[in-house]
């Protein structure tokens, strides 16, 4: 062992700490994909993935993993290729999320909602080389290959079975399907490791709620670090039993796919979800830990006496995505689940902000818990920074809980950039340093962020800006109101006023009308907000990550004509 002397201890010639620092030791590329070898190591014989009589374990789940990934290389698929996937949450969706990018591919998982139009425009704008697709998807790839321009290369597609659904007749046996490509893997196949952690590997397509779909990328770093974060922020345990009711497709799955492996947890794969099937499958598997929009927990509280089935033990939900009213919160609790709110966006590879909880909160009325809850919250400690900014003179904004700008975001989980659109990247990652979101929130006394509304969805009336957000909180205490979004309305006196689109529970009493939702809302928040104009509708349009679509909504208010001092039902 080197002595140091006295001397040069107290110089610090010894210790230099400049010439300490990266080294072929400790800079190992940062990769998930790592995860999935410990799991096999640590939780062999546990069962990784489930689905109806399915059972693997993560030894298998590996093995089925590197034969995905080196039979993707020996059909010719190299570092940086897009590989997409088209499926449901089934098995290989999951296998996916390891096997491509072992091959050093990048993978681009596509919603499953979207239309053979906007499949071909992803695939044209990804490049990709090759699509696993489940079969009923099958006829909206093929029209989507049939609208790609003539001349670009169409991507090689391979079908991945599903036994257990026997509408699906099998594949002629011919077809190279996805278990016939496992079959001709390798089991003992070295995986690719990214050269750099910076490497691409991942594509994701935003959900087109604002604009037309971005290509968002994700390097092997970003998303090591959004699944590491997004363990502690859950504080998720060993061994969960984990319900996929969050597409995989969606900001992969918020990380979780990746996470799973972690924490050696059973995944279990649903192909449909309704509240019936969430509910026997939770009773039926044991689920104790599940992801879903706010919408996920509106059908689950929602749901029918005869529908629902007690729960086998403590369930915990962790929901993002779009705003969770405080009413869906204290409804979803009251039924006995454990929710937790967190916020992110496809470009920070899943949740950056969660309403950490605060133990003397319990001691509060559940109202008033839902209430702290439905706000957004507090960096997760992955992150380095979050602020609101003032949109004119780019300064935070006062921590008064009323004074909105605009949510900026700094940290390891934000995106390399968007594919193809350097205007996008250079618009949303500025050169200050920071990422900005395109949400309008406010920063409360307490440090705790809360959206007000997505930029574009702020209502401006007579001067006054009005959050939908807010508004729409309002309407869901109705006891009566199933569903509510509010957009902007043309007035010819105030410039905009507050549109109320509303769906009614099933079963509510159908005496209800715009001008009991609108003295509802007069009881409960300043004038100024009051939606002008209530209209009762059967559904609300939805993207197919299950946000509402304002500007669908928007349109049609626009279609009505601006409403006339004196002619608006609010009078
Ligand atoms: N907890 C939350 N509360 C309120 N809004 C949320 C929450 N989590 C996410 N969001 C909203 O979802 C957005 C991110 O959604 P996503 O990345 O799926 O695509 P999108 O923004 O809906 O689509 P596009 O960018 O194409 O319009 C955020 O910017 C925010 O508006």
């Amino acid at each position: 062992m080197a002595v140091i002397s006295h001397a040069a201890w107290c110089s610090g010639d010894a210790t230099d700490m400049d010439k300490l620092g990266a080294n072929p030791a400790n800079s190992r590329a940062l990769t998930p994909l790592g995860f999935l070898e410990r799991a096999a190591t640590v939780y062999g014989d546990c069962p990784s993935v489930v689905y109806h009589d399915t059972v693997f374990t993560w030894s298998q789940t590996f093995r089925r993993c590197l034969r995905l990934a080196s039979a993707l290389v020996s059909l010719g698929i190299s570092r940086r290729d897009i590989v997409s996937v088209l499926l449901p949450n089934v098995p290989a969706m999951y296998e996916m999320h390891f096997g491509v990018p072992m091959s050093g591919a990048v993978l681009n998982s596509i919603n499953t909602r979207l239309d053979a139009r906007t499949v071909a425009v992803l695939l044209r704008h990804s490049g990709s080389k090759l699509i696993f697709v489940d079969p009923a998807l099958l006829p909206v790839l093929r029209d989507a290959l049939r609208l790609l321009p003539s001349g670009h290369p169409a991507p090689r597609v391979i079908l991945v079975d599903d036994p257990h659904e026997s509408e699906f007749p099998p594949a002629p046996a011919t077809t190279l399907t996805y278990e016939r490509l496992l079959e001709k893997g390798d089991p003992e196949f070295a995986w690719l490791r990214p050269a750099s952690e910076w490497d691409p590997m991942i594509l994701n397509y935003t959900s087109g709620t604002t604009s037309a779909p971005k290509g968002v990328v994700h390097c092997h770093r970003g998303i090591f670090l959004n699944t590491v974060d997004s363990l502690v922020h859950w504080a998720v345990p060993p061994r969960p039993t984990y319900l996929w009711t969050l597409p995989m497709f969606h900001a992969n799955g918020w990380s979780f796919p990746w996470g799973m492996a972690v924490v050696g947890g059973t995944n279990v794969c649903l192909r449909r979800v309704d509240a019936a099937e969430v509910y026997d499958t939770i009773a039926r598997r044991g689920v104790n830990h599940l992801c879903g929009a706010p919408v996920v927990l509106n059908m689950l509280a929602n749901a029918p006496e005869g529908v629902r089935k007690p729960l086998p033990g403590k369930v915990r939900i962790l929901t993002s995505g779009a705003p969770p009213p405080a009413a869906v919160l204290y409804r979803t609790e009251a039924i006995g689940f454990e929710v937790s709110h967190g916020y992110g966006l496809t470009e920070t590879a899943g949740l950056v902000l969660s309403c950490a909880w605060k133990g003397e909160w319990d001691k509060l009325p559940a109202s008033e818990r839902a209430r702290l809850k439905a706000r957004q919250g507090v960096r997760t400690p992955g992150m380095a920074e979050v602020d609101i900014v003032d949109g004119e003179t780019g300064r935070s904004v006062p921590r008064d809980g009323s004074s909105m700008g605009e949510i900026v975001l700094r940290g390891g989980c934000i995106t390399l950039g968007y594919l193809n659109d350097d205007a996008a990247t250079k618009a949303a990652i500025r050169d200050n340093g920071w990422f900005y979101t395109g949400d309008v929130g406010v920063m409360h006394p307490d440090g705790y962020v809360e959206i007000r509304d997505r930029s574009k969805d702020v209502i401006i009336s007579g001067g006054e800006n009005i959050s939908s957000v807010e508004v729409e909180s309002v309407l869901y205490g109705h006891p009566a109101v199933h569903e509510a979004a509010v957009v902007a309305r043309p007035d010819e006196f105030w410039g905009e006023t507050p549109c109320a689109f509303v769906r009614l529970k099933d079963g509510a009493p159908g005496a209800v009308t715009a001008a009991d939702v609108i003295a509802w809302s007069r009881e409960r928040m300043p004038h100024y907000m009051v939606p002008n104009t209530v209209v009762f509708r059967d559904g609300l349009p939805k993207t197919s990550t299950g946000k509402i679509q304002k500007h669908v909504l928007r349109d049609l208010a626009k279609e009505m004509g601006p409403t006339r001092r004196g002619t608006s039902s609010k009078m």
